[in-house]
């Protein structure tokens, strides 16, 4: 069970002047912008409250969050809440929930329009199913890093990523199609790599089993926080659990900035894990973010690489010391303690809340201070990690064949200059009626699973391969002219029962016949119509948010 702000909202309030929010009035019936008529309420987070909601003149479903009355008069969290708006409308992905509209509602508050998800956020299937199969737990988590990659191809860095805020939909056949919700704190990167901020100064936001050691600290973040936070996603679709508990967010945040986690299959021992998953994990969870994975994209790879030939994956051992404070961990401050005005949003269900007192309170007082007054906010958890030469196997365990030890990283020679780049491998997704494997036209060298993970092909084609399922045909298929992100559809046909008297409820056996059918014609799925589209937002919001 994950802990989540609202999971320990027994704990003392942050600060006893935060005032108690009143419950939104409930809105049910009301019509916006004379066409979006509220339906019911679907649910609160910390800065407003979801509606479902219909379009009255094309009858179309939507989702509609309005924000909070209590804080629309609060320039900064109005600016927060629409920032969630334009961030998701900039990434215009198929696995980021689409905006279509804002408005402002009769009361003086301000709303945006999404589209209606129906299904389950993944915090539900994970108490539900968890520990989740390898392939299923890498196709949801490949649609995460795919719609993150493109938020950080644009700048945007999500720093609040949990499973609540990643809802599990049906679409085209796919029962695990994922959307990322709530950008609610996410960051704009600014041209020089710093951020605007929306916080308050030495506000800390986040969610914390889901935060980055550097979050933790209230240092800068970059998209790395998010490969962190997906890092702790995957261990808990695979293991079930989340990698630190504790008795408060103080707990947890200290464990995120100093103790390892316990290794994968240390955490769910009755369940196999493979070595290349475990050892991902633990590089995208690295404390020093310069030892994660660097982008979406390396993660990617890493997921789309297990259970072929590829390089290992090298988890580097890290030391840390718990920081006394002391001027070489934190400069001294040098005026009294401000502390930081604490956010008037109450912490709800793994929703935005500050922590600057916790961790004042971990730190000893001088972090807060130090956030506040220009201290170096990029000041590394510890001086001390050692460099990847000094790397050891971590992890291997024992029967593990030598191409899958998580092996000390060698020094690697740039290649030479002379040589032309080799040709950068594509993603592209095989769709299949059955989950099937894919090979080389041979059968002999297996190249990964059909579905959203992709296959990586190298070169302009065609590509000659095979796919393969249990009481299925072999189907040989060829790709002529493979493209980053393609979707190519097949069918395999179910193996002839021997006997010829198929039953429709029990798949057929085998015949035995060893024919093969001819290849078939790669033809890409119709478009979604609701999916990727680009809406030119305007803001109409812009003054209000200053
Ligand atoms: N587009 C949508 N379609 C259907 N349900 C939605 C949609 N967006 C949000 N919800 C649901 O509405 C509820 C409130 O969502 P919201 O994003 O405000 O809350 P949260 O994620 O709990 O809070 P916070 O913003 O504090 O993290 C959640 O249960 C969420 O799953």
């Amino acid at each position: 069970m994950p802990t989540s702000a609202s999971a320990m909202s027994a704990d003392p309030p942050l600060d006893p002047l935060l005032p108690v929010i009143p419950p939104a009035p409930d809105l049910t019936g009301t019509l916006l912008l004379d066409r979006y008529c509220l339906l019911r309420k679907l649910g609160v987070g910390g800065m407003g409250t979801v509606y479902e909601a219909e379009h009255v003149t094309i009858k179309k479903r939507c989702a509609i969050k309005i924000l909070n009355p209590e804080f629309a008069h609060r320039s900064e969290l109005v600016e927060r809440f629409l920032q969630e708006a334009r961030a998701a409308s900039m990434i215009g992905h198929e696995n980021v929930v689409e905006i279509t509209d804002f408005g402002a509602t009769p009361t003086g508050s301000v709303f945006f329009v999404m589209e209606m998800l129906v299904g389950e956020d993944l915090s539900e299937t994970i108490k539900r199913s968890a520990p989740l199969p390898w392939s299923r737990a890498a196709t949801i988590t490949m649609q995460i890093c795919r719609a993150l990659q493109s938020a950080h191809e644009k700048g945007i860095i999500h720093r609040d990523m949990k499973p609540e805020n990643c809802f599990r939909i049906e679409r085209s056949g796919n029962p695990d199609f994922i959307k990322v919700l709530d950008f609610g704190i996410a960051k704009l990167t600014g041209e020089d790599g710093s951020s605007g901020r929306l916080t308050s100064t030495g506000m800390i936001f986040g969610t914390p089993t889901y935060m980055s050691p550097e979050q933790a600290q209230g240092m800068r973040v970059d998209h790395r926080a998010d490969v962190y936070a997906v890092g702790v996603i995957l261990y808990e679709l695979v293991t079930g659990k989340v990698p630190f508990t504790a008795d408060n967010f103080m707990g947890i945040l200290t464990k995120h900035m100093f103790e390892d986690p316990p290794s994968p299959s240390e955490a769910a021992p009755e369940t196999v894990i493979l070595p290349e998953v475990e050892a991902l994990i633990l590089k995208a969870m690295q404390k020093d973010r310069g030892l994660r994975f660097q982008s979406m994209r390396e993660l990617m790879d890493a997921i789309q690489d297990v259970g072929t030939d590829a390089a290992p994956v090298i988890v580097v051992p890290e030391r840390r010391s718990r920081p006394n404070t002391g001027p070489t961990q934190f400069r001294p401050r040098t005026a009294p303690i401000n502390l930081p005005t604490v956010e008037t949003v109450a912490p709800r269900r793994g929703g935005v809340f500050g922590v600057a007192l916790a961790i004042a309170a971990i730190l000893g007082g001088a972090a807060v201070a130090l956030y506040g007054l220009g201290g170096d906010p990029d000041q590394p958890v510890a001086k001390d990690t050692p460099t990847p030469t000094q790397a050891v196997v971590v992890a291997a365990p024992p029967e593990a064949p030598p191409t899958k030890a998580i092996e000390a990283p060698t020094k690697v020679e740039p290649p030479a200059e002379v040589d032309p780049p080799a040709p950068a491998p594509v993603r592209v997704v095989l769709t299949t009626n059955t989950p099937a494997e894919v090979f080389d036209a041979a059968g002999t060298q297996r190249l990964g699973m059909s579905g959203d993970v992709g296959v990586a092909l190298t070169g302009a084609g065609p590509h000659k391969l095979l796919l393969r399922a249990a009481q299925h045909e072999d189907l040989a298929i060829e790709v002529k002219d493979p493209t980053e992100g393609q979707r190519l559809e097949f069918t395999l046909k179910p193996k002839a029962k021997k006997s010829g008297v198929a039953k429709v409820t029990k798949p057929p056996k085998d015949p035995g016949d060893g024919k093969k059918p001819p290849a078939e014609t790669a033809t890409p799925p119709a478009e979604n119509p609701g999916s990727g589209t680009k809406f030119g937002l305007k803001d109409p919001f812009k003054k209000i948010g200053g």
